[in-house]
């Protein structure tokens, strides 16, 4: 399945997430001698929701959230009939995701999750810096400036604003951004440029698969990096390598809301040893 490109394993019939996972991610993620995917997901039973979600990132990290994750797993679980609310829930290591869907000719197609709130103080995101927000804080890397302003969705984020995303040196800087001193847990890296207060163009490098052609958390924390920073409304429709997703953070509940597409692609089975 993908949400924009950006694009996973889905096995749905653990009872929970084998120790072997890691491997398993790495092989199956593997685009020559594997399936080929940016990450592997687990859809587990859940005492909490409707469903429960792993995700473990191609190099075989486990990701704490995982937005085009989530929406993929929530179609999954209507078009497989694990569930069959339009409404559903998706228990994650962020939290219970609330999730809407769209049925067109029974299938899911469109999916809006609530995503939580972010969390933007230094320690808790976490970056090396003590605050209460990180705001266009100064960034050194292999003898080059950046100001990221740092926010996790549950995974942590550094985003940073560009001239001209789509044109930006992704390959170049994210590697060396992900690993930063500055980011205990590593961080996803994201380029951003303002088209205007409602718009934006975003490129994404992320922790422990590279850059890939969307990223739902990174699309969250795109929009609350640029409203903090006075740079766009709350409100925005974020424009990634892959496609768009419309981005909310909400000014009554402060919780991010994020709606974009779901798709499965094949289904079959593993047979490598
Ligand atoms: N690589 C991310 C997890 C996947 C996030 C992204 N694919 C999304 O859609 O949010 C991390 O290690 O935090």
């Amino acid at each position: 399945m993908n949400g924009l490109g950006n694009d996973f394993i889905i096995v749905a019939h653990f009872e929970s997430v084998p120790d072997y996972a890691p491997q398993m991610a790495r092989a199956m993620c593997d685009r020559h001698f594997g399936i080929g995917g940016d990450g592997l997901v687990f859809i587990l039973p859940s005492e909490k929701a409707d469903v429960r979600m792993r995700i473990i990132n191609a190099d075989g990290s486990e990701a704490e959230q995982c937005g085009n994750a989530v929406r993929c797993v929530a179609k999954y679980a209507y078009d497989h009939k694990l569930s069959f609310r339009e409404a559903l829930t998706v228990e994650t290591m962020a939290g219970i995701q609330h999730v809407w869907l769209t049925i067109e000719e029974g299938k899911a197609t469109q999916v809006k999750v609530d995503m939580g709130a972010p969390i933007l103080r230094g320690e808790a995101i976490p970056v090396a810096v003590n605050a209460e927000n990180v705001v266009d804080h100064p960034i050194e890397a292999d003898g080059a400036a950046f100001a990221f302003t740092g926010v996790s969705m549950g995974n942590p984020h550094a985003v940073i604003f560009v001239e001209d995303a789509p044109r930006f040196e992704v390959e170049k800087w994210g590697p060396v951004l992900e690993k930063h001193s500055l980011f205990p847990n590593k961080a996803n890296v994201e380029f951003v440029s303002v088209i205007s207060p409602t718009e934006v163009e975003m490129r994404v490098w992320e922790r422990g698969c590279g850059q890939t052609y969307a990223c739902g958390t990174g699309a969250c924390a795109t929009v609350v990096a640029g409203a903090l920073t006075g740079r766009i409304e709350r409100r925005a429709l974020v424009h990634l390598k892959g496609g768009d997703l419309e981005i909310e953070w909400s000014e009554t509940d402060n919780r991010v809301y994020m709606t974009g597409p779901a798709e499965e692609v094949f289904a079959g089975r593993w047979h490598k040893a």
